[in-house]
């Protein structure tokens, strides 16, 4: 069996097989990442496991490369000049960091949700079938179909079925995120990525994102960045805490929430600073 995790300090060290359910074989795997935007080192030798079917949360202070890291799996970073990434970041036998990568599959692969609700200014059903049509050419019944399985994968379904010609932008906040995650889950992706998903949310609207998230684990890998230590530890199988582009600790979120091993993540969780 595949290691669940790898502890920072030491990143061989398997996780204790009593920890381990179910399937845990990496999905994607990071060795010594460093990422650097301009001369600024961001992100520092990074070690650690997306397993599969596991939910992984980043938590951390502002500032200590959450996002970084996770623009780094959809190489949303490619975008802007001056911004690169060393080391090795594999998505089963794939390096995502090859230059040579097609990014469009790559995305198709690993979705992506963001921290505000962004729906396209088009139809419901136009929001998930957009995409569809970007990488498979199917007929009309093909894609009611799968839209219908979309919005039903994001939660949505019953809430928007009689009208599915309305704007996506009509939609309230909770339901347009909601939206989002079926947009994105409609390409067949293999990870989702969140970053900060509910932070413009209201406490309703943020239970059924979690409660997404938990049932969308049974089909995808799933990384999410959140600045709430309750969400975290609600949501995720296993944390990693960063620190000024370091990853402090990684291990299971029981134990991390728990008994952390490292000073600078008790403090961080028991709020004494960030
Ligand atoms: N486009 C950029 N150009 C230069 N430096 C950047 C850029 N984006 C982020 N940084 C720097 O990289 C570091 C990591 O930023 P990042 O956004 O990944 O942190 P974060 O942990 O996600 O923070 P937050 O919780 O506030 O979103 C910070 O020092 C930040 O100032």
């Amino acid at each position: 069996m595949s290691d669940l995790s790898v502890s920072a300090a030491n990143p061989s060290v398997s996780m204790p097989p009593s920890m381990i359910q179910g399937d845990t074989r990496p999905k994607v795997s990071v060795r010594d990442l460093n990422f650097y935007y301009g001369e600024h080192h961001a992100l520092k030798k990074i070690n650690l496991n997306l397993a599969t079917n596991r939910v992984t949360a980043f938590i951390g202070p502002s500032g200590c490369g959450k996002s970084t890291l996770l623009r780094i799996f959809n190489r949303m970073y490619d975008l802007y000049p001056g911004q690169r990434a060393e080391g090795q970041v594999m998505l089963d036998s794939q390096n995502i960091l090859d230059p040579k990568l097609d990014l469009n599959l790559l995305r198709a692969r690993i979705g992506m949700v963001f921290q505000k609700p962004t729906p396209f200014p088009m139809t419901i059903y136009e929001n998930i079938a957009f995409g569809i049509r970007l990488y498979e050419k199917i007929s009309k019944a093909e894609m009611d179909v799968r839209v219908e399985k979309a919005l039903r994968g994001g939660a949505l379904w019953n809430e928007v079925k009689d009208k599915l010609n309305a704007s996506g932008l009509s939609l309230s906040g909770g339901q347009q995120q909601r939206l989002c995650i079926a947009r994105t889950i409609a390409v067949r992706p293999e990870v989702i990525l969140f970053d900060e998903p509910c932070s413009a949310l209201d406490p309703i609207s943020t239970a059924k994102v979690e409660e997404l998230i938990d049932e969308l684990k049974d089909q995808y890998t799933i990384a999410i960045v959140t600045h709430n230590m309750q969400q975290a530890a609600r949501v995720s199988d296993t944390t990693a805490f960063m620190y000024l582009g370091e990853l402090v600790e990684f291990d299971q979120t029981n134990k991390i929430f728990t008994s952390p091993s490292d000073r600078r993540t008790q403090d961080y969780i028991t709020g004494r600073f960030g």
